[in-house]
């Protein structure tokens, strides 16, 4: 425990209530299917609003793929709770459709036919639209049907100047926040794995998905594919990272040095998708030709954000008003769960991220960088095996000791969550998740691979099945008439606020992706 936590932590105990103002956001990812498991070929349900404009039911990239957005709350039972809500409410409109329970998708068609996302005939919504097919030519359909939880968390902005006077900081607040994020993100980087040990639940997948690449994954039957102490093949090369990106590793010394490598990856033209070009017959294929064509396509597995106005850009909303929260990125969709994550899972992510935030954390230096990669990527595709060892300061460690360690050094913010809230909630969960360290067979990924053995079923027919079972228990709990009304309200102004979009805007649409793509290039930090 370093003695900048300590104060720390001293300083939290003398501000108790602080810890009961931080704020909570989820966003869960499904994939629409026919109740044969198969990918939904339906466009997004107009009773659920526009999928431009409705903002807490979207589609991400496919138009199969549902986006669900919670609003920031500080009581992370209400935000499980509006998630809920929206399930038992998007259940009421799917017919007899399926929300796919796990991360991995379904049985697939082939590319061609996993249907783009589509968002009308605003500039907006076609550069969304330009933006998915740019997804495509890069990193294929298939991959991008992969879905996940985003889990957005800040501090109190009432915390930083109390920390930034305790410490003698002469910056101005805002940049001590940032810089406050920014450190976070190096921890996070630090100890990340130990999410992917605890909460990773893609051990398998289904066979097509592989769409016959070459792998190293063992056959578990004729449908699937799996390694046996793997926690998130989601979170593996085979899944959400890219080659393309892999280079892109921005620094995270400051918020000046991460905006300037997206900056840098935005603007610079990349050979391969150079040789594509942007137009294909007179048709647009992707925004621009550049390592990213936006910032969006940077899948990080932790982003610092700020809430961007209309027609802002991430990067524009960072340089101009600092690090608002952190968006984590890397979590799997737990097929157990109805809603893919449950409180246990939200309060101990509050006490690691706190521990993120607050504990000592240096620069990262390249030796540490490729560390932190290396120990995530073996966590993901083998986190179960017994003895496994990871490095730490570039010698070995038992996974299983530095895990108990951090959970008791985690343990010290979980005890002042506790205290702030009263219970001992976050001091439950610490233990929960003790439990799975002694014990891997209790982790999400293992039990995902028992389960199917158990049932002797593939991958598929595990995640139909658990998918029934959720539907069954949304279906069985329809909302309270005035929360059914409201959410039928906000739809119809989605539709309405889309059709507004599409009177309203004029003007050429080269022009606006043209001024899309300069808006940022002549940001200067
Ligand atoms: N200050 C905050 N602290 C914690 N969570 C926040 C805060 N502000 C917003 N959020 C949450 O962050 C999430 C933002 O999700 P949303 O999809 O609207 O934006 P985005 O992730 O930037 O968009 P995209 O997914 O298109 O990149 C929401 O769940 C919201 O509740
Ligand atoms: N579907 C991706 C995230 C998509 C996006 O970048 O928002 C995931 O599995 O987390
Ligand atoms: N949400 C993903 C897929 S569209 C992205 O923004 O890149």
């Amino acid at each position: 425990m370093s003695d900048l936590l300590n104060r720390r932590l001293s300083l939290l105990g003398a501000n108790l209530p602080l810890l009961k103002q931080c704020l909570h956001g989820i966003e869960r990812e499904c994939l629409r299917v026919t109740d044969e498991g198969r990918l939904a070929q339906t466009p997004h349900p107009e009773a659920l609003g526009s999928a431009l404009t409705n903002e807490q039911i979207t589609t991400d990239y496919s138009e199969s793929l549902l986006e669900f957005i919670t609003p920031a709350l500080a009581d992370p039972a209400k935000v499980l709770e509006s998630l809920e809500q929206t399930h038992r409410f998007v259940y009421s409109k799917l017919g007899d459709e399926y929300l796919w329970s796990p991360s991995m998708p379904c049985t697939l068609p082939a590319e061609e036919d996993i249907p783009i996302a589509e968002y009308g005939t605003s500039n907006i919504g076609k550069l969304k639209h330009v933006y998915r097919k740019g997804l495509a030519l890069r990193y294929g359909r298939t991959m991008q049907c992969i879905a996940g939880i985003h889990y957005n968390f800040s501090l109190p902005e009432a915390l930083w100047p109390l920390l930034r006077e305790a410490e003698g900081g002469q910056e101005s607040d805002r940049d001590y926040q940032s810089s406050a994020y920014i450190a976070l993100i190096r921890n996070f980087r630090r100890y990340s794995w130990l999410l992917m040990y605890l909460f990773g639940a893609s051990p398998a997948l289904d066979k097509g998905f592989l769409r016959g690449r070459p792998h190293q994954l063992e056959e578990l039957d004729a449908e699937t594919l799996y390694l046996p102490y793997a926690t998130s093949l989601r979170m593996s090369d085979l899944g959400y990272q890219s080659n393309a990106q892999a280079g892109l590793t921005p620094c995270y010394n400051n918020l000046s040095s991460y905006t300037d490598s997206l900056r840098k990856a935005v603007g610079t033209p990349y050979p391969p998708y150079v040789e594509v070009g942007t137009h294909k017959d007179g048709e647009w294929v992707q925004l621009n030709t550049n390592i990213l064509q936006i910032e969006n396509e940077y899948y990080s597995n932790i982003r610092p954000k700020r809430v961007t106005y209309t027609g802002e850009r991430p990067i524009q909303a960072l340089t101009s008003r600092g690090v608002q929260y952190v968006e984590v990125r890397c979590l799997d969709i737990n097929p157990f769960l109805p809603v893919g994550i449950d409180l246990t899972e939200a309060r101990f992510l509050d006490a690691f991220l706190l521990f993120c935030a607050l504990e000592n954390s240096p620069q990262l230096d390249n030796g540490e960088c490729g560390q932190c990669t290396s120990n995530f990527l073996t966590v993901v595709k083998e986190g179960r095996r017994p003895g496994l060892e990871l490095r730490r300061d570039g010698q070995p460690i038992g996974l299983k000791a530095w895990a108990s360690e951090l959970i008791e050094r985690i343990g010290q913010l979980a005890e002042l969550l506790d205290r702030a809230n009263g219970g001992d909630e976050h001091a439950k969960a610490l233990r929960a998740q003790q439990a799975k360290v002694d014990d891997a067979s209790l982790t999400p990924s293992a039990q995902v691979l028992a389960r199917m053995t158990e049932h002797d079923e593939s991958f598929v027919k595990f995640a139909l099945r658990q998918s029934r079972l959720h539907a069954e228990t949304f279906r069985d709990q329809p909302l309270p008439v005035e929360r059914q009304q409201a959410f039928e309200t906000l739809a119809r102004e989605s539709l309405a606020e889309q059709a507004r979009l599409e009177q309203q805007e004029v003007g050429d649409f080269d022009l606006f992706v043209g001024a899309y793509q300069a808006s940022i290039l002549a940001i200067s930090n």
